[in-house]
């Protein structure tokens, strides 16, 4: 716990260990706005103090002041509230899990815990800040049907039946808390290197404060919050599943060197057995698989040992390369 990016931080320049090789460097710090990710309006006609995706606005808000109340605790009680389960459902990592190994380290730290049953895995989670329970279950279940709405219309849209890819897409819903605090050299940093996300899709609440950006058509290009909108991103297994109709986006997340920034994804991920595969509708003699099938365990020792290279990753898990 003493490697907390935001125990240290404060008036310190960039450790040596923070500095990234220079093809990885975000470099020049500013990157066209994207003006083309689709909005998407779900309707929900008569509520008042919902946007129409269902989550209560009031929520959201209630939920980011929690998850940054959380960061704000002292390090030795972010140690305690982390350490409720032998099985480590719940716990709390600066950089990435792999942080006595890595080669150089990311700025930012990350609680992690598994929301589904709720009942099962509650009991876990923080009780610092008092209200942290009591508003993040609420969260995570609003959120929870509005991922299960996602996947319908996205199985809908991919001709599949939604029973089998819904559950199978989402049988263990993780939430990741992050926060990047200010940075002294954000030009030679990241908050989270290149990667595709490694679950089914993730709903992700940004705060009001910038730092998430997109890697498409060879340039990074920023996502803006937009006021009580989530970003949703699509993970490499429903990249696999939807035989690369549909495409995981890589993305990365830079500093900033005035304010703190706090997100929260919930990752709607295959349990470990499920046999993550392109779907058998898609598939025919003109469709070929270009995707093996692995069972979702299999998959993430893959995704883990190429380590965010995605060609690696991409030529590991293809039919065809
Ligand atoms: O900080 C962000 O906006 C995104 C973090 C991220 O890449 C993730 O949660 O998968
Ligand atoms: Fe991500």
């Amino acid at each position: 716990m003493e490697h907390l990016v935001s125990s240290w931080c404060n008036g310190r320049s960039l450790p040596e260990s923070y500095i990234l090789p220079p093809g990885k460097r975000p470099g020049k710090l500013t990157v066209p706005l994207a003006n083309n990710i689709p909005v998407i309006d779900l309707g929900g006609h008569d509520q008042t103090d919902v946007i129409n995706h269902g989550v209560p606005s009031n929520l959201m808000d209630e939920a980011m002041s929690v998850f940054k109340e959380f960061h704000a605790l002292f390090a030795k009680d972010k140690a305690i509230e982390t350490s409720k389960d032998p099985n480590k459902s719940c716990y709390f990592y600066t950089s990435s899990p792999n942080y006595a190994t890595e080669k150089f380290h990311f700025w930012r730290d990350g609680l992690v815990h598994h929301c589904n049953p709720l009942e099962k895995y509650i009991q876990f989670w923080p009780e610092r800040p008092p209200r942290y329970r009591e508003v993040v279950g609420p969260y995570t279940a609003e959120v929870r049907k509005l991922g299960f709405r996602i996947l319908e219309f996205t199985s809908q849209g991919l001709g599949i039946s939604p029973d089998h890819f819904s559950s199978g897409l989402s049988e263990n819903q993780t939430l990741l808390v992050n926060h990047y605090p200010p940075c002294p050299d954000p030009s030679l940093t990241l908050g989270v290197g290149k990667h595709r996300d490694p679950g089914g899709i993730n709903i992700l609440l940004q705060s009001d404060v910038y730092g998430l950006q997109v890697f498409k058509d060879e340039e990074w290009v920023g996502v803006e919050p937009i006021p009580y909108a989530f970003v949703i991103n699509i993970g490499y297994p429903l990249q696999i599943i939807s035989n690369g109709k549909l495409k995981g986006a890589e993305h990365r997340v830079v500093t900033n060197s005035n304010v703190a920034r706090t997100i929260a994804s919930l990752f709607f991920n295959p349990s470990s057995e499920t046999l993550v595969e392109p779907a058998k509708a898609l598939i025919d003699a003109s469709n070929p698989a270009l995707y093996k099938s692995l069972t979702y365990k299999d998959f993430l020792s893959k995704y883990i040992a190429a380590s965010s290279d995605s060609k690696a990753l991409e030529e590991v898990l293809s039919t065809t390369l």
